[in-house]
């Protein structure tokens, strides 16, 4: 087990120094294309502006004879974009394919300085971050970087979620988790056959009225992902990191992946996938708190002064506690309307 003081310092010899806080940047969206494939590429410079964070991936949905052009695709598109505020991210292979070894050394020697975190998929357990942590230090060491590279884990096997709360707390390099929901049910041999969301035929019913079992009984679908997103969520949060939804595959289905991100946003997710252009919107209303809700925020924390004690505001009990939510709210929203002047503009007119 690493001692908690190893944190303090690099891996290995000339790598940066670590960070001892993760950035709360806005990630409301990361946004997903396939460097290999030349029209999403050549979407990328007008797509940059509009998103929190631009990912190239090189993993699952990127053919097997296609990693190499995919590879070499983000890193020339990274060298000759402009990213501005917009974050750069990568998803490299697994860390038992043939291509991983080769992701990192390229990426971290040639692009080591525009890239800001490496999304690894199917992290079982602490020791696969400790590998990649320890790789990244010497690629940095070799490379001359001056700032570490920051690593994101998909929860998507039955180990890592067993195992989250080590993972999350794995490296100071930690910067979030996402849920992978498709990985993940075929990992639990879940009888899903989607991409994230919901299903159907997990529900509950209310009771019968008499002997008639079939009418007049209400039934309530309920959320596959509720029980992984909180144990993520805690996992997280206990360790300072950002968690995150992942993918909704039904990109026609515009208003359930509202509704699944809007399930995780409640629950403490800071951001999700966007898979195509069409969910880039849905996830930066979704995850940027509603206006009404932020000018409440602040109204309680004004009227709770120093924030202690107990007031009554509109008929509601306000006490050290919510006063504490009305923060969380209203510091993300000042993070948010740093960055983005038209919804600091309607934070500004919802206060009035
Ligand atoms: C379980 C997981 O691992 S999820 C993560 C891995 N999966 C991915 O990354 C999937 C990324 N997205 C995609 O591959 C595609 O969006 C698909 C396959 C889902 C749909 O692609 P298409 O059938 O081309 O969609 P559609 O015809 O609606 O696309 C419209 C335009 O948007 C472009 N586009 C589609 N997705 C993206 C994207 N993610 N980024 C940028 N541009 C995109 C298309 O190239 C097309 O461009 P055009 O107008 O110049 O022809
Ligand atoms: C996100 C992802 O990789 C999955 O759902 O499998
Ligand atoms: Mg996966």
């Amino acid at each position: 087990m690493r001692s908690p003081k190893d944190f303090f310092a690099p891996l290995a010899v000339g790598a940066p120094e670590p960070i001892r806080q993760i950035p709360a940047l806005p990630s409301r969206m990361i946004h997903f294309f396939d460097p290999s494939n030349e029209k999403m590429a050549a979407k990328v410079p007008q797509l940059a502006p509009k998103v929190d964070v631009l990912l190239g991936n090189l993993e699952d949905a990127v053919r097997a004879d296609r990693k190499e052009a995919a590879r070499e695709g983000l890193v020339a598109i990274a060298k000759a974009t402009d990213f501005g505020a917009t974050q750069l991210w990568t998803r490299v292979n697994s860390l038992d394919s043939p291509w991983v070894l080769d992701d990192l050394i390229t990426l971290v020697t040639e692009i080591g300085d525009k890239l800001d975190v490496i999304m690894v998929p199917k992290v079982e357990g602490a020791q696969d971050i400790h590998y990649v942590d320890r790789l990244l230090a010497q690629l940095e060491a070799r490379a001359g970087l001056t700032r570490p590279l920051l690593v994101h884990a998909i929860l998507e096997t039955a180990s890592g979620v067993a195992n989250v709360e080590e993972i999350a707390g794995a490296s100071p390099r930690m910067q979030g988790i996402s849920l992978g929901p498709a990985d993940l049910a075929a990992s639990r041999r879940m009888k899903t056959t989607r991409v994230g969301g919901g299903h159907p035929g997990y529900l509950v019913r209310t009771d019968p009225v008499g002997d008639d079992l079939t009418e007049g009984r209400t039934t309530y679908q309920q959320d596959l992902w509720h029980y992984t997103v909180a144990r993520m969520v805690d996992a997280c949060a206990m360790h300072g990191v950002l968690p995150y939804y992942g993918p909704f595959g039904d990109i026609r289905d515009v208003v359930a992946c509202e509704d699944q991100f809007r399930n995780a946003f409640l629950l403490g997710c800071v951001g999700a996938w966007s898979l195509h252009p069409a969910q880039i919107d849905i996830a930066k209303r979704v995850f940027s708190p509603a206006p009404d809700e932020v000018a409440w925020a602040r109204r309680v924390i004004a009227e709770m002064g120093d924030g202690t004690g107990a007031v009554m505001i509109d008929g509601k009990m306000q006490d050290d506690a919510s006063v504490k939510q009305c923060r969380v709210v209203a510091e993300l929203a000042d993070a948010l309307a740093a960055r983005d002047p038209e919804l600091a503009a309607a934070y500004e007119e919802a206060g009035r």
